[in-house]
């Protein structure tokens, strides 16, 4: 700052008449030579505080200010009458002087009568308003009723009302936040319905209380005795990701079916309001409705999906697990006899022919780690995790979430720092529709920003392999040691040897400033969803089968038995039954999703969905950003949806 404003004391300015004026155009000299020494936001508090809007506000204010100080009196307390008196003197002047002219048009002016009826109206205090007298003859054990007259549109009231059973009472069950009622500020959860349009509601059913309003038409009049002991509202504004589905019309218990919002895994809900244990109101984001709906709260979707668990126990649950079953179908493929192997020495040699050929998928000088064809096939096997004796729970506590523990998971408003390092980008999708070739080409686009992982292995290396190009090759009991600490995002095995990507890896390609561009499955999702790696995930689903026979004709696929064969029909129907296990259990972690139906625009689409990951805000889980010591386990998620009424 300058040494003018810093010789001010910061507590007690005293400031001229204009004042503020004053300063903003010192502000405003200061921020402009900031500019000049390029420091960052200079260039955006330049432009707002020059900002025609703010000037024209400081004058009002300041405006203000003057008048409060001098407090003016009316000139006159009625000037419109003054007015209308000159006006009827001057009419009937015979050639009246320029002057009278003049001033005859100036009050005859509407803008000039509304002005002076305004002065007069301020003159006369008439802005107060005038409240009838009370009755004298007021019981002194008369209860306070407040009449409250609503204008009926077309939006529905916002508000339940419920019956106490004992009393026979009528009471306001709960408003909605943003509906018509709540918008009132006149009616609240609690408040005693005394009548509704003049009918009183005593020993009423609530269902009659709601065909009297059904049958008013403009306006509702309610007579109530309201509430005295009125929560204190204290919540601070909550955001989450729903980890499952929920249909206000599938259940039973919800107090209002109506009044029930629907939301599918994966939508971000803005809470609203808590105050009930059950029953939260919630808005669904991007949102344009005024009007709040009612969800459950975190403890009873809990409970809901525990009973729904409980009354199937055979079926799969969602969760985890049930990469199981998308796996064991993926093994029990029809095996075409002419495909099985017969000749591990052949296969051998064609690995070899294969590996040599992606030896040379030298892009600007870069290798493409991480695409090899035994990779990608052991990743199919997925006894890996069960043949260590781990599951993906036990891997990565701090993160995993399903929706049976977590209905709905915290989330928060994440905006990258252009220093950070980047997001990682994680592709998913069923196998052979397209992962690899996207990931391909995104990195072939600009291998200087995107990157692969190097993976790590336990086969030993080929005479033209070198380690920390197309692999770690570490020793077994390495590799145990790392999976036995986490540090693998996926491992698996294939023909006696250990593949995977490890969390290292991919960190080093971040620390070098790059994009990391990775395929996972499944079982890798909890991995990459850490404070670490601030995993983005997109999901590249299926076009319907029939589109992909059309887009797919020329294309081969990678199978256990042919290093790459064209495209049978019951591929297609294969991916999309995969596609769609896998978005039933996991679209609650996709960022964005990506039909891969034409190449090129999928391809168009990608970078697109990759540049605004690393720019644009985007709502991540709130434990990547909380604190350290918040960040263990479902803590932070629990602790805040369950305490939070
Ligand atoms: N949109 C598309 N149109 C036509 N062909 C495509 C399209 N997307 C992918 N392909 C082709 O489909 C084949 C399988 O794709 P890719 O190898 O990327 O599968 P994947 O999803 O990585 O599965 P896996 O990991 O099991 O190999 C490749 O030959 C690829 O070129």
């Amino acid at each position: 700052m300058r040494p003018a404003l810093e010789t001010n004391p910061p507590t007690s300015p005293v400031l001229g008449e204009n004042g503020l004026t004053q300063v903003l155009a010192l502000v405003v000299e200061e921020v402009r030579d900031s500019i000049s020494r390029d420091i960052n936001g200079a260039d955006l508090l330049y432009s707002l505080l020059g900002a025609p809007w703010l000037q024209s506000l400081l004058k009002a204010y300041e405006c203000l200010q003057q008048y409060l100080r001098s407090s003016p009196r009316p000139y006159l307390p009625f000037a419109s009458g003054l007015s209308r008196k000159v006006l009827t003197d001057v009419t009937p002047m015979v050639g009246p002087s320029p002057d009278a002219r003049e001033l005859y048009d100036l009050l005859r002016g509407p803008h000039f009568q509304a002005l002076l009826l305004a002065h007069d109206m301020v003159a006369q205090k008439e802005f107060e308003p005038v409240l009838p007298p009370l009755p004298a003859d007021l019981p002194i054990d008369e209860e306070a009723m407040r009449i409250v007259c609503l204008v009926k549109n077309n939006q529905p009231l916002g508000a339940t009302i419920r019956r106490d059973g004992a009393s026979g009472e009528i009471f306001v069950a709960r408003v909605i936040h943003g509906g018509l009622a709540d918008r009132s500020g006149l009616l609240r959860a609690g408040d005693r319905l005394v009548e509704v349009n003049g009918h009183p509601v005593f020993g009423l059913e609530p269902e009659q209380i709601i065909n009297i309003l059904a049958g008013s038409h403009s306006t509702i009049m309610f007579k109530v005795v309201p509430i005295t002991d009125r929560p204190v509202n204290n919540q601070t504004m909550l955001y989450v990701r729903a980890m499952s589905d929920y249909s206000p019309h599938e259940d039973p218990a919800i107090p209002c079916v109506d009044a029930g919002m629907a939301f599918r895994k994966g939508d971000v809900l803005e809470i609203v309001d808590q105050t009930d244990a059950l029953w939260w109101q919630a808005k669904k984001l991007p949102s344009t409705s005024l009007c709040a709906g009612l969800i459950p709260s975190t403890s009873l979707l809990k409970r809901k999906h525990k009973e729904l668990w409980w009354s199937q126990p055979f079926q799969t649950q969602a969760g985890l697990q049930t990469l199981a079953t998308v796996d064991e179908e993926d093994d029990l493929m029809a095996i075409d006899v002419r495909c099985v192997e017969t000749d591990e020495e052949a296969f051998e040699s064609e690995e070899l022919k294969e590996d040599e050929s992606e030896c040379s998928s030298n892009v600007q000088g870069v290798y493409l780690a991480g695409f090899r064809r035994s990779l990608r096939l052991c990743r199919r096997h997925k006894t890996q995790a069960s043949s260590y004796g781990q599951t993906c729970t036990s891997r990565c506590p701090s993160s995993c979430i399903n929706a049976l523990e977590n209905p709905y998971e915290e989330v928060v408003r994440y905006q990258r720092h252009p220093e950070d390092t980047r997001r990682l980008i994680a592709l998913i999708g069923p196998s052979g529709v397209g992962v690899n070739e996207l990931r391909r080409r995104l990195i072939e686009v600009d291998p200087k920003t995107y990157q692969g992982a190097v993976p790590h292995t336990t086969r030993p290396p080929k005479s033209y392999e070198e380690s920390g190009r197309e692999y770690h090759f570490i020793n077994r009991e390495q590799f145990d040691n790392m999976a036995y600490n986490n540090r693998f995002v996926e491992y698996g095995e294939h023909k006696g040897y250990l593949y995977g990507t490890s969390i290292d890896s991919v960190k080093q390609v971040l620390d070098s400033g790059k994009v990391c561009v990775i395929d996972i499955e499944p079982q890798g999702i909890q991995a990459v969803r850490t404070h670490e790696l601030k995993a983005y995930i997109i999901y590249v689903k299926p076009p319907p089968a029939e589109s992909m026979k059309l887009t797919r004709k020329n294309s081969q696929i990678i199978t256990k038995y042919y290093i790459n064969r064209p495209f049978k029909d019951e591929d297609f129907q294969e991916i999309e039954e995969a596609g769609s296990k896998m978005e039933s259990h996991f679209y609650q972690f996709f960022d964005h999703v990506i039909v891969n139906d034409s190449l090129q625009e999928s391809c168009v689409q990608l970078l697109t969905t990759v540049r605004r990951a690393q720019e644009e805000p985007q709502w991540v889980p709130a434990f990547w950003i909380r604190p350290t010591d918040q960040r263990s386990g479902y803590g932070p998620l629990t602790s805040v949806l369950d305490t939070a009424h």
